[in-house]
């Protein structure tokens, strides 16, 4: 395995919190998942991104970082010269889906108002404080930054995308170490996770399970990287009806083309159950608006309103019901 000294520093952080968390199986795997989840031949443009977050200009040490507000924000002086510079690099970072950030006076106002999620979902938990949180499929890692934000020791975010990883890293530019080094990311998938790793006292499975061909096998890999005793805390597309509703769309829903199980919220709480998790209960669940999911400056591909039928907006394009999210906690028994 690599010594800690001849790392990169976004790797360093990450092998030495893993060492001070105890992980150990898992530690002996991120060498191999580094290298596979940055390898450049994943993406064209990796390189580019690798290169635009290197090229970030030194920073003041002096700065005032939020994460317990709507925006991810770090304030610090920059004159012009250099915010320019900043706007420009971390605009080739594009499309920016989750946030909103503001880093050094830049705005970067994301495709999703990932706030507005947090704050449906943030008065429902047990408290953040002093846990060890897990962020699965985390994007970008806007959320795991609110969980620092409330407190966790330690927030780990998984998602497979290099892109969502140089965004992190680019954030982790301006935050510098002001979180106390509690967060994380690592550019890996949900079954990399190591089986049985019963840890993590809170995992967040947000937008990910309707993209899972299994979604019960997700339920149980959430579980398993759970400690006993743990919560876990799942959002996902839903449909409307009983406990035996599911919807599984055709090649595609809202222009999406890897799309799978959409169940019911009761139906939800249900396989919940069946996959032994005690205590299911839906605590939120509402359609998503236009205005928390658009086009932006810093995304400027198609978004939601393209995806709707124009002239019906309660249905896609392809005719289905328009998205419609729910929140459901549920805990792992003792
Ligand atoms: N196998 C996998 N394992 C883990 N993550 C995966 C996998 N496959 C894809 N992803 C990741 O799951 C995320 C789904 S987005 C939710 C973001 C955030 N959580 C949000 O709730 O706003 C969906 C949405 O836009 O809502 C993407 O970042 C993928 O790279």
């Amino acid at each position: 395995m690599a010594q800690p000294s001849t790392l990169p520093d976004d790797q360093r952080a990450l092998y030495q919190a893993f060492l001070d968390q105890g992980l150990t199986v898992w530690l002996s795997r991120l060498p191999a998942q580094l290298e596979k989840g940055l390898d450049r031949r994943r993406h064209g443009d990796l390189p580019q991104w690798e290169k635009a977050v290197a090229k970030l200009p030194a920073l003041p040490d002096e700065r005032r970082v939020t994460l317990d507000e709507s925006t991810v924000r770090v304030d610090l002086d920059l004159d012009d010269s250099r915010r320019r510079q900043c706007e420009s690099l971390l605009k080739k970072l594009m499309p920016w889906r989750k946030g909103p950030y503001s880093l050094g006076g830049i705005e970067i106002d994301t495709e999703w108002r990932s706030d507005w999620k947090w704050q449906r979902v943030a008065p429902h938990l047990a408290s953040l404080e002093g846990r060890r949180v897990l962020d699965v499929g985390g994007g970008s890692g806007y959320h795991a930054w609110r969980m620092a934000g409330a407190g966790a020791a330690f927030a780990l975010v998984i998602d497979p995308s290099p892109r969502f990883y140089w965004q992190f890293q680019a954030v982790r530019h301006f935050v510098g170490d002001a979180d106390g080094g509690r967060t994380h990311f690592l550019p890996v998938g949900i079954e990399d996770v190591p089986d049985n790793l019963g840890f993590f006292d809170t995992v967040f499975s947000m937008g990910v399970l309707y993209h899972r061909p299994s979604p019960l096998e997700h339920l149980q890999q959430l579980k398993d990287a759970l400690a006993p005793g743990g919560e876990l805390v799942l959002e996902t597309l839903v449909v409307e009806g009983d406990e035996r509703t599911v919807m599984l769309p055709g090649s595609r829903y809202a222009a999406m083309p890897n799309v799978y199980f959409l169940p019911s919220s009761a139906a939800l709480c249900h396989w919940l159950e069946r996959c032994g998790f005690d205590n299911a209960r839906v605590v939120d669940e509402g359609l998503t608006t236009l205005d928390e999911q658009r086009a932006t400056e810093w995304m400027t591909y198609q978004s939601l309103a393209d995806f709707l039928d124009p002239d019906d907006r309660t249905r896609t394009l392809e005719g289905y019901p328009a998205p419609r999210r729910a929140v459901v906690i549920a805990d792992r028994p003792r």
